[in-house]
């Protein structure tokens, strides 16, 4: 093994001695780099060779970047997923390897294993990527630091990922070419789907798992929807059998507040609209005085999961009782299956230490898939199945 060790090792430095000699033209920078590209390829290489694991420990010591990615994409850590390495793939993630690298065509080492159908080697890679953002979101809650985080923080001030842009932007509602109904938002000459007609089986699901089982006896169950959009949540909550006895909205937007105007909603029998963020009201006595809710529902936009766990803290106190549900819609980093896993996991572990157990449900929204769902808009759902969360607070605690 240390034979092997040995060759490996000579023949790299032959390699880079022979690459020093051809470049003598180069700067000391240049060279440099050229070392470090010659390194990560011949690290990839190693492990695409199936060469020993002490053999890769060598080139790794000999300062082979972990992050190195080549002409394709592929990282070392894809390379050892390719392989189906796993100890290989947890030295290499020890020793610095990023998890949530992807390649060219979008794939990251997780999509890799996943697509070979190796259990243990996914795992690896998503309990890495669970790990990396609790550690990321610990340092940010400690001040100021904003790592390269994949959900966490939103580095993206248009108004698909600022609050305050998305205020200040228009919005259209309209219907696509399929009849779908869509509350546009156009930005920098891109347009997004602040709410699109295909979430409409989501939204009926949530209802349904959200209010099932209930005793009616006192009336409609207390409602608490965050965010409106097309109001389609809303709909299906004023569609229960026994409608809320309050149903409040928080909504900030003046164009979705002057649909909501124009389609009935401030008529309506125990509907309380409130008008702004929900950041404005959830101290607030306007919305902490109508006391603890049976169902909570939160969907909104441009915010980042930083945003959407500040909201999970005020939970536990918006729910009436042990058998008051929670949910929210669950879809940031939709378009990487193991960004969704991991984003998944991660909600049910901040979530769980507040005291909310969650149940998930798979929503299979293929069908709705199948229709041209995006028509020009940007695509922010790329999964087949939706992981629906119901949370209810933990009894012992
Ligand atoms: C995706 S839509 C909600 C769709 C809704 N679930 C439905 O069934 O149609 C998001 C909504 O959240 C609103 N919103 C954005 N930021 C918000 C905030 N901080 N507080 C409350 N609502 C917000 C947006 O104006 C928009 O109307």
């Amino acid at each position: 093994m240390f034979a092997a060790d040995e060759a490996t090792l000579g023949s790299l430095e032959d390699r880079m001695a022979e690459t020093r000699q051809d470049k003598k033209l180069l700067s000391d920078d240049d060279e440099d780099v050229e070392q470090i590209i010659q390194l990560g390829q011949a690290l990839i290489h190693a492990i695409l060779e199936g060469q020993p694991t002490s053999a890769i420990q060598v080139i790794i010591d000999a300062g082979a970047p972990l992050w190195f990615q080549d002409d394709d994409g592929w990282s070392p850590l894809h390379a050892a997923a390719s392989v189906q390495n796993d100890a290989l793939m947890q030295l290499l993630l020890e020793e610095g390897a990023v998890w949530n690298q992807t390649d060219n065509l979008g794939n990251t080492a997780g999509d890799i294993a996943l697509s070979l159908d190796n259990e243990p080697c996914y795992r690896r890679i998503r309990d890495a990527g669970i790990r990396s953002e609790l550690l990321l979101q610990l340092l940010s809650s400690r001040g100021g630091f904003e790592g390269d985080s994949l959900v966490l923080k939103s580095t993206d001030t248009s108004a698909f990922a600022s609050t305050d842009a998305f205020l200040s932007s228009k919005l259209r509602y309209t219907k696509d070419k399929n009849g779908q109904a869509i509350c546009l938002l156009e930005s920098e000459g891109n347009e997004v789907g602040v709410m699109m007609g295909w979430e409409r089986e989501i939204m009926q699901e949530t209802v349904r798992r959200l209010c099932a089982d209930r005793e009616d006896s006192a009336g409609g169950p207390k409602v608490l929807n965050v965010g409106f959009g097309l109001g389609i949540i809303d709909t299906f909550f004023q569609g229960l059998p026994t409608p809320p006895s309050l149903h409040v909205i928080i909504e900030p937007h003046p164009d979705v507040l002057q649909y909501m105007r124009s389609e009935g909603w401030y008529e309506k029998a125990g509907v309380k609209i409130l008008e702004g963020k929900w950041q404005d009201f959830i101290e607030s006595d306007a919305l902490m005085g109508l006391g603890g809710f049976d169902a909570v529902y939160t969907d909104t936009f441009s915010e980042d999961y930083e945003a959407l766990n500040r909201f999970f803290a005020h939970v536990p106190k918006l729910l009436a009782g042990p058998s008051s549900r929670f949910s929210f819609f669950n879809g940031l980093g939709a378009t990487n299956a193991v960004f969704y896993d991991v984003y998944t996991r991660l909600s049910e572990l901040h979530l769980s230490d507040l005291g909310i157990d969650v149940e998930w449900e798979d929503v299979d929204v293929a069908e709705a898939q199948g229709v041209d769902r995006w028509g020009k808009t940007r695509e922010y759902f790329a999964m087949r199945l939706y992981r629906l969360p119901i949370g209810k607070r933990n009894v012992s605690t």
